[in-house]
């Protein structure tokens, strides 16, 4: 009899069934291999081989036949090897047809699918062969924060959507921050996180400590949180409003202690990391895993395949404390250097003060593997005096080991056309929506209804950081003009007393919301035609990022990655198209902010083609994870080059 044969000429996966390794046919069958062999990706070669098949007159026909027929009898029995497709499209099975069923056309069209079907597997081959050469890591993110279990800022931004990117690549990610839980109805987050059996015994401050841990497995990553009391209690990751918790240091070196144990002792999906894991610690919180794995684990001749990066977003907080308490991290001894931070004279409180303390991100900058931040335009800045805030020479030594990486973001979370905070969906493609946004912000905010006025929007932490202070200040002259001005923030007091005090000033035009809420700061971002961003310095900044991607338009300081990411306004390029998706002003003062956001108005309001395009060139710009996620591959490959940090 003859016979279909399919002959894998290499490894079949585990989910593949292997009823296709030799299977016959000798009347109408379904077969269903196609389907499978083309999803599959762990098949790596296949070879389809006709043993036996008869032409037609034209020699277009597949064709199986009853080998006891005569040649005569031979042309009705003829069986053709017809396709089965799914609602797509695509080819899920094949069938044996009589040849008598089939018209001619339709024997054609048979075998260009089986063609097309063919060049699908070359090219599913060709794609798995990439795949299996690619590298997959271990990573362990550590973090203060990881949304949308918790957040203050763009770390929690980072740390909650960067991670899954990593998964989505094929590498096995891990992220562990603490169980905060504050009493409130946002303890719900960790609703789905179950307990594990393991706890840890840590050693630091002079005693035991005892952790738990809890694990969520969602979006492909390993969701760990710490529980320890220390994070039981009412307010922010950080503080409440007395001001930051006394007990950070604790805090945070139990979080980094038990990262370190996670990978060796957690069994995720019935197996654990092990040692062969890419820390990846973020800002100071972390900054004690490099020290603990150079310090604690290598010498005993743990981790000693891992590596780690340390990830700052904000060099402006380091961690720094009395050297005295340099006994309380649970460090063995003779690593004091790591740690040792002695302030420049001028920074000490009197004469007879030494200088000395401990710096945790210092200690972080010495003994990772790899160093990165998150943009360019910052990576250059902290290895100067006016950015580096007292690392700029140690930066500098390790500049070779230095990476710039500018943040992407969480294209569902911030989605116009999906975004569920917002009253009114939109795209590129039909901006009708965002009108409707602004209508609606208005209403939300009880501001005059008008939709030919600029609305202009600010949201961030209330800190010196962010230029508050400039803003502030420019607000007088700002309500002369025909705007409207919406401030969404908390921080310090002071400013938000003053967004308070402003508001009572300028009823009609001024809107001061303190407070913390993402919801809002969705529909700010929305309805808003201009965003306005005056830090004095932005490691990356992300609230332009989605401000584009909502189409509305950023006039940001000339810094960081504000500088990297928001293009200035050319209205002559492109043969008079334009080319930009914002402004940038420089150098920071409340004359230069307001001149830039006077011709973004006057723009808004005169040149209404330019405005537009605007809009659609930011929210056509793609600010996805997938160009980060690239280079931070690149980065983990060139830790593991290079030997592990040994002190
Ligand atoms: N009152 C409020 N209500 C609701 N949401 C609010 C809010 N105030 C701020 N947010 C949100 O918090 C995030 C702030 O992110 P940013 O990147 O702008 O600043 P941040 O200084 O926290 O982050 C640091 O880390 C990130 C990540 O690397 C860097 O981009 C940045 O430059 C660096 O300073 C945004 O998602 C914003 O919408």
């Amino acid at each position: 009899m003859e016979t279909l044969q399919i002959i894998p000429s290499r490894t079949v996966g585990p989910g593949l069934r292997e009823t296709g390794v030799s299977s016959s046919f000798s009347g109408v069958g379904q077969v269903g291999f196609a389907s499978l062999l083309l999803r599959n990706r762990k098949v790596q070669s296949f070879c389809i081989r006709a043993r036996s098949y008869t032409e037609d007159r034209n020699g277009e026909d597949l064709i199986s036949r009853n080998s006891n027929s005569t040649q005569n009898e031979e042309r009705e029995e003829l069986l053709l090897l017809g396709t089965e497709r799914d609602s797509s499209g695509s080819v899920v099975g094949f069938q044996l047809i009589p040849h008598s069923a089939l018209s001619h056309e339709k024997i054609l069209e048979t075998r260009e699918v089986v063609a097309n079907a063919m060049d699908e597997l070359a090219e599913d081959i060709e794609t798995s062969d990439e795949a299996s050469t690619r590298t997959t890591y271990n990573v362990v993110f550590v973090t203060a924060e990881a949304a949308p279990y918790s957040k203050t800022g763009g770390l929690g931004d980072v740390c909650g959507s960067l991670p899954i990117a990593m998964a989505a690549r094929g590498h096995r990610v891990m992220v562990v921050s603490p169980r905060y839980l504050n009493g409130s109805a946002s303890d719900k987050v960790y609703a789905n996180a179950v307990e594990l059996e393991q706890r840890s015994q840590i050693y630091c401050f002079g005693g035991v400590q005892e952790v738990g841990f809890f694990h969520e497995f969602r979006a492909g990553v390993d969701w760990i949180f710490v529980d320890h009391l220390s994070y039981q209690r009412p307010g922010t990751p950080y503080g409440d409003t007395f001001g930051a918790f006394g007990d950070n240091q604790f805090r945070f070196t139990l979080l980094c202690h038990a990262a370190c144990e996670a990978p060796l002792v957690l069994p995720l999906g019935g197996f654990n990391y092990g040692e062969k894991c890419l820390f990846l610690a973020n800002d100071w919180h972390a900054g004690l895993v490099p020290v603990l794995l150079a310090a604690k684990y290598r010498p005993c001749g743990v981790y000693k395949d891992a590596r780690s990066i340390i990830a700052i977003h904000n060099i402006a907080h380091q961690g720094v404390e009395p050297a005295a308490t340099y006994k309380n991290f649970g460090v063995p001894g003779g690593w004091y250097k790591a740690l040792e931070w002695v302030f420049p004279p001028w920074a000490r409180t009197h004469a007879l003060d030494p200088g000395e303390a401990v710096n945790v991100l210092k200690a972080a900058i010495v003994t990772s593997d790899r160093i990165v931040t998150v943009s360019q335009g910052y990576s250059w800045e902290i290895t100067t005096p006016e950015g580096g805030y007292g690392l700029h020479e140690l930066l500098s030594s390790r500049s070779t080991v230095l990476t710039g990486i500018t943040n992407g973001i969480d294209c569902n979370e911030w989605n116009p056309s999906r975004d569920e905070h917002i009253p009114s969906q939109y795209s590129v493609h039909d901006l009708s929506g965002k009108l409707e946004c602004k209508i609606a912000l208005q209403k939300e905010l009880g501001l005059p209804v008008r939709s030919d006025c600029p609305l202009i929007g600010f949201i961030g932490r209330l800190d010196y950081q962010k230029g508050i202070d400039i803003l502030l200040s420019a607000v007088p002259d700002l309500m002369h003009d025909d705007v409207q001005l919406v401030m969404l923030g908390s921080g310090e007091k002071q400013y938000e007393d003053w967004m308070r005090h402003l508001e009572c000033i300028y009823k009609d035009k001024f809107r001061g919301w303190v407070g913390f809420n993402v919801p809002v700061s969705h529909r700010i971002t929305a309805g808003c035609d201009i965003l306005i961003m005056p830090s004095r310095f932005e490691p990356c900044g992300l609230n332009q990022l989605y401000a584009m991607r909502y189409g509305t338009i950023p006039v940001v300081h000339h810094t960081g990655g504000l500088r990297d990411t928001v293009q200035n306004f050319d209205p002559y390029a492109n043969e008079g198209i334009g080319d930009g998706t914002g402004w940038t002003f420089s150098p920071l003062t409340k004359e230069n902010l307001l001149a830039a956001l006077r011709t973004a108005v006057w723009t808004y309001k005169e040149h209404k083609s330019s405005w537009e395009g605007l809009m659609k060139r930011g929210m056509e710009r793609d600010s996805s994870w997938d160009v980060a996620a690239t280079q931070y591959e690149q980065v983990f490959e060139w830790a593991f080059i290079d030997p592990p940090y040994a002190g």
